[in-house]
């Protein structure tokens, strides 16, 4: 038995093997977005607007923020405990359960009485527990819930264990009675007993109540003025008498003292006051920290943290285990995404297969040694200054686990006292609490206390785990309206964009003290609030350009002939004439800017790069979704909720941090309201958004949407209009016949010579010296005059071929091979000549182009190349010429336009030939029906490379 393990983890290699596929993939594309936009930046004249240096400052920033997202999928992986094999529960460590409210108002008090409860009847030994509740709103009313609660508590607690239930919180037990399957069924006693408990509880709810509408508004003030108020409730019962009394566990009520001349540090403070308190109490080991409105669920909770906390193994370094914030008020549609799918079901079991979850606030078993730091070799005085002056706590830091020191009646009056001082609003002055570790909040005013400990506990070496078990352990209330989420959310995002802009800046001060992966968990969340600069750009740039016609993206009027010959059919592509000045520019700078040089050009084919990046985290989204077995629906919820939070939530989040972080702003913790109004509840769970929401929030909404509508129907009108599709769109694909541009063919098609240009990682040409690349000057008409084709090719070539032979060796070097495709279908023969060189020959008569062809190859020599590399299609394309014009009957189906050898390959190849290949193709095309016109194409090509034909077609390409 003691050998099995207490646990297991297993790291899914599925998904993690598409999450990094996916992440390269995408990675890649991002490279060549950033590639295309810096090219044309540097190559645009005029240079960009405004607005497009803003959209590329966006996309920058988008794909930052995704590129820390990455490490979240790098190694998710799964958990399983088994509580069972635990040793006997008298081994079983002690567990102080810290459970905070702060304002009766916006938290019903028996809802927390319900949480209180559940915690008390968490499946552990009575005497190894203590539940302490910290009230931050000083409330009598809470204080009367309390003792309340403990009477309820002794029926409560025995009931529960007698029948083993599995719903343990009072209020979720009676209220889904009907369809409760918990207890034995049909068994008299239970059914019995279960009558007398459901009247105790209605008289325990009556009662709270009651004291509830008495209480009135007389609180407002004392909230924020009083002494600090203890009360560990052990009334002993006096009217069941005789009847033995079951083990309870500790019930502390603790109200720290508050003056509105101090800071509080909000939910920080408070934790740190009941870690001071209960550590002269119970000073157990370990710590469950709760929400107020986040009841236990599962009772076996405890036990399953134990079998990591046990684990020797793993112990040393443990932190904490974290289990998910899960709902129980969500939804079946979730508009507002509460449940907080991504972070919970993606993020956390993610970075759990690194150094683990970032602390989330409730719903953790947390070492209390952790919070209390390296403790070695420290003199009193030095504990004093880091823990302050109470000797008992001091004690007690060192003390291992000791219950039972406060059942003492003598001794109790001192503890209330001691107790008293460390909940004073003066103690922790002058000492180090809130520093270093404890529940953290060294940046004044901060509140976001959950991840910014997990980040100090994590930066020193600790780990922490992600628990969630296929029942949730704990079950709170989400936000169900939007003001009350996106208020929520700019608390948050301040909170995460405080530690970005402090000392404590992950990417600074976690660098060195984490391993990089989790350093870009923790940078993704402080990141995060940054998403409102891109979508506030997103949503606005381009569509005020749209409505002003203003093309978004830089014209480039020069654009680059070339074509892919993948898959698709032969491209044919617009040939607009290079300027002189980027001419002079590809000759005057080293060949790799040349890159640059030529990509700004051929601007249009990278509307493929935009749309995979697009298409691809979409479907990356929607893949996440099924294979977590959400629906559609939760996609575009997502989506949405996104985007709304990063005009509101985001953007007020980053600002409030902003005027934090210069002293212009108070710090504030409004707790959120856990009163359910049934009206918005009804719109909620018909899943409709409710727009009750203070200005401040819909005001950007509202204009955004408002923006967008104009903008598009107001541009789109325009356009028909002026007709300026192409101007607006000038970042389309260029690709096509001249003045036929924008068929829709033509964008599939480009489509096609985008994929080819990514898959040879480089542009058309960029293999060239600049020398080269003015060969490609040609004049715009060419294409529907091949005379004047060949009168241009012939002055290009001209200058550099001096001989055919160097025209081969400098011109078309290395190209090895001839490719060649006959479409019988639509009567075409295509023949290329490494790409470069493609004949487009509609003839009933192949074969006596072929012999034309024969004759112009004849005289040139042709290297054979070898390489053992090639695969066998590859080979055959890759003979000579001669070898494939001497088979002048083809192999119908084998030979085929072949798309370009994949890149290793190329690089593989000997002899400068890797330099080479690429899909630069000059069309010649000509209808066989007129006048041999194909001949006299092919008359032309012989011309040019200087072969001789005979005097007729001689004389119509080469006069000049
Ligand atoms: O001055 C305060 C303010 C709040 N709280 C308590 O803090 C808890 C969380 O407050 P809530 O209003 O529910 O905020 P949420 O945004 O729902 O809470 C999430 O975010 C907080 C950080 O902003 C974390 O502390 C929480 O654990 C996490 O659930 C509640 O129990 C409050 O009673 C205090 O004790 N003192
Ligand atoms: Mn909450």
């Amino acid at each position: 038995m003691k050998s099995l393990p207490l646990h297991v983890c297993t790291s899914s290699i599925s998904s993690a093997i598409i999450n990094r596929s996916y992440s390269l993939l995408h990675f890649t594309a991002l490279v060549a977005l950033f590639y295309y936009r810096l090219s044309s930046f540097l190559l645009s004249k005029p240079k960009p607007s405004l607005p497009y240096l803003l959209v590329f400052a966006s996309e920058m920033l988008l794909s930052i923020i995704w590129l820390f997202d990455q490490a979240y999928t790098w190694r998710p992986v799964s958990r399983t405990t088994f509580p069972e094999r635990l040793p006997e529960e008298e081994e079983l460590p002690g567990i102080d359960v810290f459970i905070c409210t702060a304002d009766h108002k916006k938290e019903p008090t028996l809802e927390v009485m319900n949480t209180v409860l559940s915690a008390m009847a968490l499946d552990y030994p009575s005497d190894k527990l203590s539940v302490y509740l910290s009230d931050d709103g000083g409330s009598s009313l809470t204080l009367l819930g309390m003792r309340e609660a403990w009477l309820f508590a002794r029926s409560w607690l025995p009931f529960c264990r007698r029948f083993g239930l599995k719903t343990r919180c009072p209020e979720v037990y009676f209220s889904s009675l009907e369809d409760n399957s918990d207890g034995p069924l049909h068994s008299l006693e239970y059914e019995e007993e279960k009558e007398k408990i459901k009247g105790k509880y209605e008289l325990f709810t009556e009662r709270v109540n009651k004291a509830g509408e008495n209480i009135g508004s007389e609180e407002a003030t004392s909230s924020k003025d009083h002494t600090p108020v203890i009360e560990v409730m052990d009334d002993e019962p006096k009217d069941d008498a005789g009847i033995k009394q079951a083990k309870m566990p500790l019930l502390v009520y603790v109200s720290r003292e508050k003056r509105p001349s101090h800071s509080h540090h909000f939910k920080s403070g408070a934790l740190n006051v009941l870690l001071r308190v209960s550590g002269i109490m119970t000073n157990s080991p370990y710590i469950l920290v709760l929400d107020c409105d986040m009841y236990c669920n599962d009772p076996t909770s405890a036990k399953q943290a134990m079998c990591f906390h046990l684990d020797p193994k793993i112990s040393p370094s443990l932190a904490f285990i974290q289990f998910p914030q899960k709902f129980r008020n969500i939804s079946k549609n979730d508009i507002y995404d509460g449940q907080l799918r991504k972070l919970f079901v993606i993020r956390w079991p993610g970075i759990d297969g690194l150094q683990g979850p970032i602390l989330s606030g409730t719903g953790f078993y947390m070492k209390r040694e952790a919070l209390y730091g390296n403790l070695s070799q420290k003199d009193v005085l030095h504990l004093k200054q880091s823990f302050g002056h109470s000797n008992e706590f001091i004690m007690s830091v060192h003390k291992i686990y000791q219950y039972g020191a406060i059942k003492n009646t003598e001794s109790s009056s001192k503890l209330q006292q001691e107790a008293q001082f460390l909940a004073s609003c003066t103690y922790e002055n002058n000492t180090l609490w809130g520093e270093q570790a404890r529940v953290a909040y060294s940046i004044p005013g901060f509140h976001l206390e959950d991840y910014f400990t997990g980040f100090i506990l994590h930066c020193k070496g600790k780990t922490s785990i992600f628990c969630n078990p296929s029942k949730p352990a704990f079950l709170g209330s989400s936000t169900t309206n939007l003001n009350d989420m996106l208020v929520q959310g700019t608390r948050w995002n301040c909170g995460l964009f405080e530690v970005t802009l402090s000392k404590f800046c992950p990417f600074i001060y976690g660098l060195s003290r984490m391993p990089l992966l989790q350093t870009m968990c923790y940078g993704y969340l402080a990141l995060q609030p940054l998403y409102f600069l891109p979508l506030w750009c997103l949503a606005t740039l381009p569509q005020l350009c749209l409505l002003n016609g203003i093309p978004i993206y830089p014209q480039t009027k020069e654009s680059l002939w070339w074509s892919g010959t993948s898959g698709l059919s032969p491209l044919a592509v617009e040939t607009v004439q290079w300027k002189t000045s980027i001419s002079s520019f590809l000759t005057e700078v080293p060949k790799h800017f040349c890159v640059a040089g030529s990509r700004g050009v051929v601007s249009s084919s990278w509307f493929m790069v935009f749309s995979f990046i697009f298409l691809a985290s979409l479907l990356k989204h929607l893949e996440e979704i099924l294979s977590t077995g959400a629906s559609i629906q939760t996609l575009l919820n997502e989506q949405r909720i996104w985007m709304m939070k990063s005009v509101t939530a985001y953007t007020y989040g980053s600002l409030d941090a902003i005027l934090k972080c210069f002293g212009m702003r108070e710090a504030s913790f409004l707790p959120t309201n856990k009163v359910a109004d049934d009206e918005q509840v009804a719109l909620y769970q018909m899943g409709k958004l409710n727009f009750q929401a203070s200005t401040m929030i819909l005001t950007p909404i509202i204009t955004l949407i408002i923006l967008n509508m104009v903008s598009f129907i107001g541009g789109v009108a325009r356009m028909f209009i002026a007709g300026s599709w192409n101007e607006t769109f000038g970042q389309g694909p260029r690709v096509g016949w001249p003045k036929r541009l924008y068929t829709h063919m033509q964008i599939i098609r480009s489509f096609g010579v985008t994929a080819l240009e990514l898959a040879h990682y480089r542009p058309p040409l960029s293999h060239l010296p600049p020398s080269k690349s003015s060969i490609m000057k040609i004049t715009e008409t060419w294409i529907t005059r091949i005379e004047k084709l060949v009168r241009v090719l012939r002055t290009q070539l001209g200058m550099l071929a001096r001989g055919l032979d160097f025209l081969v060796k400098n011109v078309f070097h290395g190209l090895p091979s001839v490719v060649l495709k006959k479409d019988f279908k639509r009567r075409t023969l295509c023949m290329g000549y490494e790409f470069r060189l493609v004949l487009i020959l509609k003839n009933k008569r192949i074969t006596r182009i072929l012999r034309v062809i024969n004759h112009v190859f004849q005289n040139v020599k042709f290297r054979r190349i070898s390489d053992r590399n090639f695969n066998e299609k590859v080979r055959e394309h890759s003979l000579l010429t001669q070898n494939i014009i001497r088979r002048l009957t083809w192999p119908s189906n084998e030979v085929d336009l072949n798309s370009p050898a994949p890149v290793e390959q190329v690089i593989s190849r000997a002899g400068g030939f890797a330099e080479c290949l690429n899909q630069e193709t000059i069309f010649v095309k000509g209808s066989s029906g007129a006048s041999g016109g194909a001949e006299k194409a092919c008359g032309s090509i012989i011309c040019l490379l200087g072969g001789e034909t005979d005097g007729e077609e001689r004389s119509n390409g080469a006069n000049d």
